[in-house]
């Protein structure tokens, strides 16, 4: 009987890099020969929260990935398949022990996966080696020694990529175990209006940011149009794992020492930290996925418009912030927070629609969808959690405030470009005169508002703030303080 080469496997997810990812750091200092694995797995690419602009970034970030790999003679092997049967594929050729990932904060699909891979690797006895990713603590009760687990987390070096000679299983092997693989095409698709899957546009982003952007990211934090160029723009490269967040963290505070733009480089770093707070949760209270983490919620009762629904999504609601934002992330994958946040709060509170209903279409356009903060996210804009300030946006105001001009407005409702701004702003109140002389017919050209401002923000506005005295909501924000703060009282929770 002829005894199979023993191989290390990395299982590659949401860490699509080789720098500062402790997995592959653990791997190789195991000594043994290295497989690099990513699978495109039938239960996430069914999954609708996931779309193909995802799929796109991740074959864009395997592609740089395997340019990168080409100076050890390596590739990763990239196959079409679940976890499990790409292991017990591999283990015809190879004797495999141990397996090494980080730990996944997902979606109940991949907590199931990973339960049942668990099983799988006890049954045929291999360690599966699971990392802490991005400061995010696993079995956790509550929140008392958070800050110093992060802290720790944060203050080591980003590790260095440095396999042994030969030590990475070469192209060669690889493609023979493609053999045995139904293997994914790794040919994006081009010319999209994304940005670029890849640690090599990640690190343009963010050397471009630090150069030059972050000078007005406070002042332009807000702004629809602006906040385009000067934020950071690597949520996508951090939520597919391009970057870790400690080695963006790490640059930051350095270039801090030496900068005039300290409170700038402060408030992106904050953010940093507010991505592993919200993870953090997430991964303390992984039902959020489907249910608001403050129970005393769970009796609110909304009804379902479907024709709401589809105008929101498509961008013709009539207001046109609301419209511009949905539109304008629908073709380019990026919104800015506070956008973000005004067009969950008008589903939520202006169409008084449940906030599970707007998941899958945002998380969907989000180029950067990353559960851990979009669940949490989605509730505290829908003012579900108890804890946090309500807030509804009003879309007029925030349009006025944010994008005087009109620029972004007109930009993405081309319908509008010919109006003059305080128009653009409010279409709606133009007479039937003025709509003449602009040549323009409302209700035609663009759409009515579908629902009034004032009246839906008065009456989800009562409604929510009366529920708040709930004994059930008050017993529960209690519960998440306790859990999710450390001083029972932050303002970020
Ligand atoms: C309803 C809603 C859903 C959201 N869904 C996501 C999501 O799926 N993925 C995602 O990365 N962000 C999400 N955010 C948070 C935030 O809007 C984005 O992180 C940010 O706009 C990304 O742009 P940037 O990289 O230029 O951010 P920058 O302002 O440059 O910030 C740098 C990094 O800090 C983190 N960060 C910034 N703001 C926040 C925040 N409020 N909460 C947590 N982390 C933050 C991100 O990793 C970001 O890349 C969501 C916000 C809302 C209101």
């Amino acid at each position: 009987m002829t005894t199979k080469p023993p191989i290390t496997v990395v299982w590659l997810k949401r860490d699509l890099r080789l720098h500062d990812n402790e997995a592959i750091y653990n791997a190789l200092k195991a000594n043994k020969p290295t497989l690099l694995l990513y699978c495109f797995e039938p239960l996430l690419m069914n999954d609708p929260h996931y779309s193909e602009r995802h799929w796109n970034f991740i074959k864009e970030s395997i592609v740089d990935l395997n340019k990168e790999l080409e100076a050890y003679n390596s590739k990763i092997l990239t196959v079409q398949c679940d976890i499990i049967a790409a292991i017990n594929q591999l283990q015809t050729l190879y004797s495999i022990s141990e397996i090494y990932s980080h730990q996944e904060t997902g979606i109940l699909v991949t907590f199931e996966r990973d339960k049942n891979f668990k099983r799988y690797c006890k049954n045929n006895l291999i360690t599966w080696h699971e990392n802490i990713n991005n400061g995010v603590q696993r079995g956790l009760k509550n929140r008392d020694n958070w800050n110093e687990l992060v802290d720790a987390f944060y203050a080591v070096e980003p590790l260095k990529f440095t396999p042994k000679n030969n030590q990475l299983l070469t192209i060669e092997a690889i493609k023979d175990l493609e053999t045995l693989f139904k293997i994914p095409n790794l040919n994006a698709q081009q010319f999209t209006p994304f940005q670029k899957g890849g640690r090599t546009t990640g690190k343009r982003y963010l050397s471009t940011f630090f150069e030059e952007r972050h000078r007005d990211y406070m002042l332009h934090i807000s702004k629809p149009e602006l906040a385009r160029t000067s934020c950071s723009r690597i949520s996508p490269y951090i939520a597919w794992g391009n970057l870790s967040v400690r080695e963006v963290y790490h640059q930051a505070y350095h270039l801090k020492e030496t900068s005039k733009h300290k409170k700038a480089l402060e408030a992106f770093m904050s953010r940093l930290r507010w991505q592993t707070h919200f993870i953090q949760k997430f991964e303390m209270e992984h039902t959020m996925e489907e249910a608001s983490l403050n129970k005393g919620f769970h009796k609110l009762k909304k009804s379902i418009s479907k024709d709401y629904q589809q105008a929101w999504k498509t961008g013709q609601t009539g207001y046109p912030m609301v419209d511009a934002c949905m539109r304008c992330l629908n073709e380019t994958g990026y919104l800015n927070f506070r956008m973000r946040a005004l067009v969950v709060s008008f589903f939520t509170h202006n169409l008084w629609q449940p906030w599970q209903e707007a998941t899958t279409h945002l998380s969907q356009m989000f180029l950067d969808f990353e559960p851990g903060i979009h669940f949490p996210q989605l509730q505290m804009q829908a003012g579900e959690t108890g804890i946090n300030m309500l807030r509804i946006y009003n879309p007029v105001k925030n349009s006025l405030e944010h994008d005087p001009n009109a620029t972004f407005i007109k930009k993405w409702v081309p319908e509008l470009e010919k109006l003059d701004t305080p128009f653009a702003h409010q279409p709606y109140l133009m007479t039937e005169m003025e709509q003449q002389f602009y040549g323009f017919n409302l209700g035609k050209d663009y759409p009515k508002p579908i629902v009034d401002l004032e009246t839906t923000r008065k009456k989800a506005g009562d409604t929510l703030w009366t529920l708040r005295k709930d004994k059930t909501v008050l017993e529960e924000s209690k519960r998440i303080l306790r859990k999710h703060t450390r001083n029972k009282r932050l303002s970020k929770s």
